[in-house]
C-alpha cells in the first residue's frame, strides 16, 4: 500500500530539538528587553513633546501595531528569519495586551466618566511582559505541549486530504456555483430579518404613519419570504450535489476493489470493506459537502450580521465577541480528545458488525455445536467495549458543555449590565436592543456552527485517508496481457514452480520447485495428502495468485500473456466450495458470460447429466437459488457450479474435488465431456 500522502514529512528534524531550551530563553528575554525599550521610547517622547495622553484607545492601537511589526522584525532578525511559534506568540501577546486591556477600560467604564488612557506606572509597564511570559510558559506547557509538531504535519495532511476531498466535486461544479449562490442570497435575507424586526417593534412604541408602518412590515416579509425560497433551493441543491458525489464515489471505490489481487481480500475482511464503501463514502460526502455548506452560510452570514450588530452598539458587540476566543480555544482542546475517542468508536463498531456478520452467516454452526451461550458472551463483551468508549465520549462532550454554558453566561450577565448603561444614558432604542438581542443568539450559533464544522470535518480526516489509502492502492499483480489465440490446444506445464502464500512465512512454501505437464485432451489428476498443494496448483492456474519462482505455461506461452478474459474462458475451475450468487439458476449459469443463448445453457445442463432434476423445480431455470444458494442442496449447487464452467465450453476444465458431492453419472459426465480436465482430491 502507498504511504500516506505527507507522511514524509515525518521524516524531518523538528527545529525546537536543533535550539536548545537555553537559546530560546536568551532570545524571549532579548525581545522583553527591546519591548521594554520600545515602551520606554514611546513615554519619553510624549514627555518630551508635552503631550497629555497617546491619541487615546485608537493611538494604544496604532502604537500596538507599529511595535507588532518591529518585534517581529526584531525576533526574526533573532533567529535567521524564522522565529520559533513560542516566540512570535510572545510578540503577539506583548502587542496585544494593552490595547486590548485598554479597551476593556473603556466599555467597562461608566458612561459618565471620560477615558483617560494608558497611565505610564512601572506597575502598568511590568504587567504586561510578566502575563505575557507566563501566558507563553503554561500555554507551551500545559496546554501545547511537545504533540504540537506531530499536530502540525497531522494539520497539513488533513488540508491535503480536504483539497483532494474538494477535487471529486469537480464535475459538479455548475451545481456547486449555483447553490452557493442561492446560499449567499438566503443568508443575506436571513441576516436583515431582526434589523426589521427591530424597527417594527420601534414603530410600534411611537405613532407612526400608516403607510411607513405598513412598509416596514413588506420590508420584513419580503426579507422573510426571500430567506424561505433561497433555503429550501440551497438545501435541495446540495442534496442533489452530494448524492451525485456518492455515486461517482462509491464507484470509483468498487472498480478500484475490483482490480485488487486476492490477497487484499484475504488481509481485509468484506464487512471491513462493505463498511467503507458504503458508510465511510457516505460519511466523508455528507460531511465534507454539508459543512462546506454550513462553514460558507455561516461566515457570510456572521459577517453581515457582525456589521449590523457595530452599527447598533460597537460597546456590545465587543463584549459578544470576546466570546468567541475563548470558546475556540476550549473547541480546540476539545477536538484533540473527541477525535480520538470517534476513532475508537468506528474501530469497535467495524469490529462488532463483523462479528455479528460472523456469527449470523454461521448459525448453522453455531446451532449444530450449541455455542450460542458463548457466541452470545462474545457479542456482549464487543458491546460492552463499545459502550464504555462511548461512555468516556460522552463524559468529556458533558464537561465541555458545562464549561461553554458557563463562559457564555458570565459574558451575558456582563453584557445586561452594560446594556443596562446604554439605555440610561440615551446611546441604545429599546428597538435596537431587542434587535440586538434578536442578532446575538443567531451570531453565536453561526459561530459554534463554525467550530462544529471544523471538528466535524477533522474528525473525518481518518475516514478520508482510510478510503483514499484504497483509492490509492496499486494491485500487486502483473496486468494482463493481449494474446487470445482462436486455437489453443491446452497443454499446460509447470516449471519450477516454487510458491508461497502472502500471509504463510517465506520459509513455508506451499508449492516447492514442482514441476509437470498436462497433455492437451487428457485426464490428469493431482493426487497427494491433505496440504501437500492440490489446490494451489490450480489457484495459480487461475491466476489468483502470481509464483515467486519458476513459470506457468500455457500452450508454451507464461499465464500473465493472456488475455484475462479469454484465459478465464479457456479454463474454467470448479472449486471445492463452489460460490454460487443470489439470483435464477439461469443467471448462475452464465455468469459473466455476455451473450450466452439459452440452448448454449441447457446443452451444458444436458452435458452434466442435471438438466432433468432442473426441468423438475418449479420454476425451471428461473428458479431462485437463495441468497448465495442456499436453497439448493450441496450436490445440486456443486452441478450448477459444472453447468457454469462447461457452458464456457472450455479447453481445459479444473475439478478442484469438485464432483465429491455429486452422483456418479454426473462424475462420469464431466470427465467425458471435459477436453482436458484436471482433477485434484481424486
Ligand atoms: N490462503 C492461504 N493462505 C496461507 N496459506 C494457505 C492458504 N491456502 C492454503 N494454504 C496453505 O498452503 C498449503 C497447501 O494448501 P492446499 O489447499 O493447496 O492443499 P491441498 O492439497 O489442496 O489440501 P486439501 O486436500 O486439504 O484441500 C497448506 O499448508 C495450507 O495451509
Amino acid at each position: 500500500m502507498r504511504t500516506r500522502p505527507g507522511s514524509e514529512e515525518h521524516t524531518m528534524q523538528p527545529v525546537r530539538s536543533t535550539r536548545t531550551m537555553g537559546e530560546l530563553a536568551a532570545r524571549g528575554l532579548f525581545i522583553l528587553i527591546f519591548d521594554a525599550v520600545l515602551s520606554a521610547g514611546l513615554w519619553a517622547g510624549l514627555v518630551l513633546l508635552k503631550c497629555s495622553g497617546c491619541g487615546g484607545l485608537p493611538g494604544v492601537w496604532a502604537f500596538a501595531a507599529v511595535k507588532w511589526a518591529f518585534l517581529h522584525v526584531f525576533a526574526s532578525t533573532l533567529t535567521d528569519g524564522k522565529p520559533e511559534v513560542v516566540l512570535r506568540r510572545l510578540v503577539a501577546i506583548l502587542c496585544l495586551l494593552s490595547p486590548v486591556f485598554e479597551s476593556g477600560r473603556l466599555l467597562v467604564r461608566p458612561p459618565s466618566q471620560p477615558y483617560t488612557g494608558p497611565s505610564p506606572d512601572l506597575g502598568t509597564l511590568l504587567l504586561g511582559p510578566v502575563s505575557a511570559v507566563l501566558a507563553c510558559v503554561v500555554w507551551e506547557k500545559y496546554l501545547c505541549g511537545d504533540s504540537k509538531l506531530a499536530g502540525d504535519d497531522d494539520k497539513r495532511n488533513a488540508r491535503r486530504l480536504l483539497v483532494r476531498m474538494l477535487k471529486y466535486f469537480k464535475p459538479d461544479t455548475f451545481y456547486l456555483i449555483a447553490a452557493f449562490c442561492v446560499l449567499i442570497l438566503a443568508v443575506i435575507c436571513d441576516a436583515f430579518i431582526p434589523l426589521y424586526q427591530g424597527k417594527v417593534i420601534d414603530m410600534l412604541r411611537g405613532q407612526p404613519l400608516q403607510t411607513s408602518f405598513g412598509y416596514a412590515i413588506g420590508q420584513l416579509a419580503l426579507v422573510s419570504l426571500g430567506s424561505s425560497l433561497f433555503s429550501g433551493l440551497r438545501g435541495g441543491i446540495f442534496m442533489c450535489t452530494l448524492a451525485r458525489l456518492n455515486k461517482r464515489l462509491k464507484h470509483l471505490l468498487f472498480h478500484t476493489l475490483m482490480q485488487q489481487e486476492v490477497h487484499f481480500f484475504e488481509e481485509n475482511n468484506p464487512g471491513r470493506l462493505s463498511s467503507r464503501l458504503h458508510s465511510d463514502v457516505d460519511r466523508m460526502g455528507r460531511t465534507v459537502a454539508l459543512n462546506a455548506n454550513a462553514l460558507v452560510r455561516s461566515s457570510v452570514k456572521s459577517c453581515l450580521m457582525l456589521a449590523v450588530m457595530l452599527g447598533l452598539s460597537w460597546e456590545l458587540t465587543v463584549l459578544t465577541c470576546i466570546e468567541m476566543p475563548l470558546l475556540a480555544i476550549m473547541q480546540n482542546k476539545y477536538i484533540a480528545v473527541s477525535q480520538e475517542l470517534k476513532e475508537q468508536i468506528q474501530d469497535c463498531q467495524a469490529r462488532n458488525k463483523e462479528l455479528a456478520l460472523q456469527i449470523i452467516g454461521g448459525i448453522r454452526t453455531v446451532r449444530s455445536f450449541r455455542a450460542e451461550k458463548d457466541e452470545m458472551r462474545r457479542y456482549n463483551e464487543a458491546l460492552d467495549q463499545l459502550c464504555a468508549v462511548k461512555t468516556r465520549a460522552d463524559i468529556y462532550s458533558s464537561i465541555f458543555t458545562l464549561i461553554r454554558r458557563l463562559v457564555s453566561l458570565g459574558i451575558k450577565v456582563v453584557m445586561l449590565v452594560q446594556a443596562r448603561a446604554l439605555i440610561s444614558s440615551g446611546h441604545l432604542s429599546l428597538g435596537s436592543l431587542v434587535s440586538f438581542f434578536l442578532y446575538q443568539k443567531p451570531m453565536s450559533n453561526n459561530l459554534k456552527e463554525i467550530m462544529y464544522c471544523f471538528s466535524e470535518t477533522m474528525s473525518t480526516v481518518g475516514v478520508i485517508s482510510k478510503v483514499f489509502s484504497y483509492l490509492d492502492r496499486v494491485p500487486k499483480w502483473k496486468n494482463e496481457g493481449q494474446l487470445a489465440p482462436e486455437e489453443l490446444e491446452g497443454s499446460i506445464v509447470f516449471q519450477n514452480v516454487t510458491f508461497t502464500y502472502p500471509s504463510a512465512p517465506e520459509d513455508k512454501p506451499a508449492l516447492k520447485s514442482v514441476s509437470l505437464a498436462l497433455r492437451p485432451g487428457k485426464m490428469t489428476a493431482l493426487v497427494g495428502p491433505s496440504g501437500s498443494g492440490k489446490t494451489t496448483c490450480v489457484s495459480l492456474l487461475k491466476r489468483l495468485y502470481e509464483p515467486q519462482e519458476g513459470h506457468i505455461l500455457l500452450d508454451g506461452e507464461p499465464l500473465h500473456r493472456y488475455e484475462h478474459q479469454y484465459l478465464h474462458q479457456k479454463m474454467a475451475l470448479v472449486s471445492q466450495n463452489p460460490v454460487l450468487f443470489s439470483g435464477s439458476l439461469r443467471y448462475n449459469m452464465e455468469y459473466g458470460l455476455k451473450d450466452c443463448s439459452m440452448e448454449k445453457v441447457e446443452e451444458a445442463a444436458k452435458k452434466a447429466n442435471a438438466d432433468k432434476f432442473i426441468c423438475e423445480m418449479e420454476n425451471g431455470y428461473d428458479t431462485d437459488v437463495g441468497e448465495c444458494g442456499g436453497a439448493l442442496s450441496e450436490g445440486r449447487r456443486q452441478c450448477v457450479a459444472i453447468i457454469r464452467a462447461l457452458v464456457r465450453e472450455p479447453r481445459v476444465i479444473l475439478l478442484d474435488e469438485a464432483t465429491s458431492r455429486v452422483d456418479v453419472e454426473v462424475q462420469h459426465a464431466v470427465s467425458e465431456v471435459s477436453p482436458a480436465p484436471l482433477i485434484t482430491h481424486i
